[in-house]
């Protein structure tokens, strides 16, 4: 099945540099996707995006490139519930790729175990309007009880005007849960303003909440951009994934958010990057639990004691 993209998509970066930040041994991408390839694994009906081809080969090359060792593969939303292709790319990663799926409640446990087994460990709640349609809480309730069975953990998405709202729901959730991109701060607004206060409030008051600080692409308003050798790219972010860093150490987790799903502005070199890291994360030791020993807990908690 052929697919025509959205108007105006962005493809990914090709040809990104080497970081010049050295990544620890063991580094895990703990948040990226894999796009299709449509003709293999077609696109969801009731995607609200059409995306470029973004394979798992793809995503294990940029993976050896950038020197992590093993990737989280996230359910995209152009793909729906149907999770073929993350879990076609963990089985094809011999043990170095684990997933995080979408699921509706009508999925069975034989459909939960065999996801288990080919490595997935989360499921993805989506509440970004312009990504998803309105799935109803008890629903979500519903299988964050049945994950929960797994010991799974739940990842949620939203955007920061929306986390009072969703505040009761979220500390409802029986299971660790991972926050998508820091709850999407405006950058704009000072750091340690109400609306990032709240969200800190969330992490400090419930110690099952983590959080990736991740996406200064996607919150960055003023710049500048990871391109064209740029070494201190994303100032605007760098205070908020800090501050997340150095308050939460134990509890955060990174990612490069590969092929980076609906930029609108500029497509960033992934290496300058990584090299976004060691602005946030300052200490080896900062380096050594948000890269490793954090996502491994989370993901590979057999390999870790
Ligand atoms: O890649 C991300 O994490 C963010 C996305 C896309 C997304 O989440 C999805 O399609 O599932 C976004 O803000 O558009």
């Amino acid at each position: 099945m052929e697919f025509q993209k959205t108007p105006g998509w962005m493809d990914w970066y090709t040809g990104p540099s080497k970081p010049k930040f050295k990544l620890p041994a063991g580094a895990v991408d703990a948040h990226c996707h894999v796009f299709g390839p449509g003709h293999e694994f077609p696109y969801a009906p009731e995607r609200k995006y059409t995306p470029c081809d973004a394979s798992k080969a793809q995503l294990y090359a940029l993976r050896d490139h950038l020197g992590f060792a093993r990737n989280v593969v996230v359910q995209a939303t152009c793909h729906g519930a149907d999770n073929r292709a993350m879990v076609d790319a963990l089985v094809s990663s011999g043990g170095k790729a684990r997933g995080v799926a979408t699921v509706k409640r009508s999925v069975t446990d034989e459909e939960l175990q065999a996801m288990h087994d080919a490595g997935v460990r989360g499921v993805r709640f989506n509440f970004v309007k312009r990504l998803v349609d309105f799935t109803p809480k008890d629903e979500l309730l519903e299988i964050a009880k049945r994950v929960q069975m797994y010991g799974w953990h739940v990842v949620i998405y939203f955007e920061a005007v929306d986390l009072p709202e969703l505040w009761d729901f979220f500390t409802a959730l029986p299971t660790n849960i991972v926050v998508d991109h820091m709850g999407r701060p405006d950058v704009t607004k000072p750091v340690d303003g109400p609306e990032f206060e709240l969200f800190v409030k969330f992490m400090r008051e419930h110690k099952n909440v983590w959080s990736k600080v991740t996406c200064p692409e996607r919150l960055s308003v003023s710049g500048p951009k990871a391109l064209n050798g740029e070494q201190n790219a994303y100032q605007d972010v760098i205070p908020f994934a800090k501050r997340i860093v150095d308050e939460f150490p134990d509890r955060v987790i990174w990612g490069t958010d590969w092929p980076h799903p609906n930029l609108k502005d500029h497509m960033p070199d992934d290496g300058l990057l990584v090299d976004f890291i060691p602005h946030i994360a300052t200490t080896e030791e900062q380096q050594r639990k948000l890269l490793v020993d954090n996502p491994m807990r989370l993901y590979w908690p057999e390999e870790t004691f």
